[in-house]
């Protein structure tokens, strides 16, 4: 027996009217609330599945594209695998039971430790050098990564599209669904690339040539290109430059053609491409680029790589404006076969901060890079233009990644100093979406160790916060421009609040879009959410979001039939259990239903 809110026309059946779905997959009700302005409140007691141990076979033919016979094993928003767990969900799952998708860390995680204990923030890794290989992306999948990150400051083109199609491959064959972010290089200042090696260590008063000549050889010592060709016209004598947000400082002494002498003030080891920024009089010298392009005619022709070789998301370096999401955006609509790609605007320079949320609002997301962030505003104000960034996205309900130097040490150190941990938990407690490992985990020695980290923090933290009912409940601004999308997200603020209210243990949302598991997230709720989707794309994408646990699952209009089939496979799967109580949101037919699992 259910209890259920629906917002629907008279007839039970809504879809029997024959009204067009929109190409926006609006819900029907919308439709509905045009032709019967009478919105009626209907409970309805909904008959249990008849909870038959194995899935009827109608079950098996309505899964249609789904219902090959391998499981897969992958997206996870799940919480801890202990290491002597790992070997065995590593390995792919083949059964009888199709028609559901979920990795097998997840699926471990449901049985072990039942609803409440799953991981709600979700883990970004950068992969470079000391994770490109399958082996070390499987390990990370495991670990619990979502999302993996490719800088394309670094890197050739075949060297990405072998990390892509190992990512692809580790989702294809043990059902992750971790998704691929590209990151695109922009066209700030920065160093070469120093000629192969893995770093130059400057000393405290050495005198270094930095030159906008390129070298034909190997680099002569102490020496720097930068890719910026007006830099030695731009800078002045007596101007601070600094490498990496000031991880070291030079002043700048003599200009000769090309050349800019500087001095090492604060010594430091100097990284391949890093980020270089010239300081006047306390302040920033950004005019003359500011006339550099956000995306660069290399990061075009990166895009459109991204485009062929699938990649999930976009993130878009030294975002300035809204006007350059955008155009990106309505290229890849043109390109990409409408919006399959979400663009993440990087929110990591003045002008940035300037136009939030304008930005924010025009991008299905965002990054708090705090390292070139840190470079461009003083230090001191990087706390605070983190919690504004990531309480904007809230309000706006894009998800949000908290970026750079949550472990710095552990790319040295196999633990992290008690101030990372205390920043990890921060982030946490702001109750950002996604936490991201840079160099800890492209070139670190510890990548698995520094996921561990963030795994084991974030569940911690989560579960402390819930414990103590700490979360004070912020009142979410209304963001729905159409009625129909009104009711969505009353739907879900309600579902969130009646989840809270009653301890059930999980809400499940049918979405076909993405887009009402978005509001689910965006309330916070104390249960995890299961997100029910069609398509195995808009499952990767959901695996960036807070609290989202996505399978992918063939699904119809009728909420009846979805449940008692969602029901029925992950009771035969031993992820859920009779009487667990559930609450029930679509995005077909607008409404909450309350039950027992049968
Ligand atoms: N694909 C790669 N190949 C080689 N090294 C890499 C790669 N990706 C990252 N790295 C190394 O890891 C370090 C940190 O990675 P990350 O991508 O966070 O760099 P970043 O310069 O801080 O980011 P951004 O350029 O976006 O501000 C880099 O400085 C580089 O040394
Ligand atoms: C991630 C990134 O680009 C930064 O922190 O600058
Ligand atoms: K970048
Ligand atoms: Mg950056």
């Amino acid at each position: 027996m259910s209890q259920s809110i629906q917002f629907s026309t008279p007839s039970r059946t809504p879809h029997l009217l024959n009204l067009p779905h929109s190409q926006f997959n609006r819900p029907l009700s919308s439709i509905s609330f045009r032709r019967f302005p009478l919105t009626t409140i209907k409970y309805t007691s909904i008959r249990a599945s008849s909870s038959s141990p194995s899935p009827s076979p109608d079950l098996d033919s309505s899964s249609s594209s789904s219902s090959s016979s391998q499981v897969l094993l992958s997206p996870n928003g799940t919480g801890a695998v202990k290491s002597d767990e790992r070997s065995v969900v590593a390995t792919a799952v083949t059964t009888d039971t199709a028609g559901i998708e979920v990795d097998t860390v997840t699926e471990a995680e449901l049985k072990e430790n039942g609803f409440r204990s799953t991981r709600r923030t979700k883990l970004i890794c950068t992969i470079g050098p000391a994770t490109c290989g399958f082996e070390q992306l499987e390990a990370l999948a495991v670990g619990g990564m979502n999302v993996a990150r490719l800088n394309m400051c670094h890197g050739t083109r075949d060297w990405h599209r072998g990390v892509i199609r190992s990512v692809r491959r580790l989702n294809e064959e043990k059902g992750f669904a971790v998704a691929i972010m590209m990151d695109t290089e922009g066209s700030e200042i920065h160093m070469g690339d120093l000629g192969g090696e893995a770093s130059a260590k400057a000393e405290d008063g050495e005198i270094w040539t930095f030159t906008v000549r390129a070298f034909d050889s190997s680099r002569p010592e102490r020496t720097i290109s930068v890719s910026y060709d007006g830099f030695a016209e731009d800078v002045r004598v007596g101007d601070e430059l600094l490498v990496d947000g000031g991880m070291v400082r030079f002043e700048v002494i003599e200009k000769i053609g090309p050349d800019v002498k500087c001095l090492c003030t604060d010594p430091g080891l100097l990284l391949p491409r890093a980020n270089l920024t010239f300081w006047r009089d306390g302040s920033l010298v950004r005019e003359r680029n500011a006339m550099l392009p956000t995306i660069s005619s290399k990061d075009w022709l990166d895009i459109d790589f991204g485009i062929a070789e699938g990649v999930d998301f976009i993130a878009v370096s030294f975002v300035k404006s809204a006007e350059v999401i955008n155009h990106l955006k309505s290229y890849l609509a043109a390109r990409s076969r409408g919006g399959e790609i979400g663009v993440i605007a990087k929110i990591e320079s003045i002008d940035s901060l300037t136009n939030l949320e304008e930005i924010i609002l025009a991008s299905d997301g965002a990054m708090v890079a705090r390292g070139d962030l840190g470079a461009q505003i003083p230090l001191e104000q990087v706390p605070a233009a983190q919690q504004r960034i990531v309480q904007v996205c809230r309000g706006l309900n894009k998800p949000v990644i908290v970026a750079s130097q949550l472990l710095e040490s552990m790319i040295e150190y196999p633990t992290p100093t008690r101030a990372e941990v205390a920043d990890v938990s921060e982030a946490v407690r702001q109750r950002s979406d996604a936490l991201m490992l840079s160099g800890e985990s492209a070139m670190g020695q510890f990548p698995d160790k520094a996921l561990t980290v963030l795994r084991t923090v974030s569940l911690r933290i989560e579960r402390w916060w819930r414990e103590e009912k700490r979360h004070e409940s912020v009142p979410l601004q209304a963001i729905g421009s159409t009625f129909s999308d009104k009711i969505s997200e009353e739907i879900c603020n309600s579902a969130a609040k009646m989840a809270n209210n009653l301890g059930v243990d999980a809400v499940f949302v049918y979405t076909t879009s993405g887009h009402m598991a978005s509001l689910v997230s965006r309330c916070r709720p104390d249960c995890p959410i299961f997100a029910f989707t069609t398509t195995t794309s808009v499952r990767r994408r959901l695996n960036l979001q807070w609290g989202l646990i996505p399978f992918r699952l063939s699904f119809s209009d009728d909420m009846e039939s979805n449940l008692n089939k969602t029901f029925s496979l992950l009771k035969s799967r031993g992820m859920i259990k009779s009487g667990d109580l559930v609450i029930a949101v679509s995005d077909m037919l607008q409404s909450i239903q309350v039950m027992n699992v049968p």
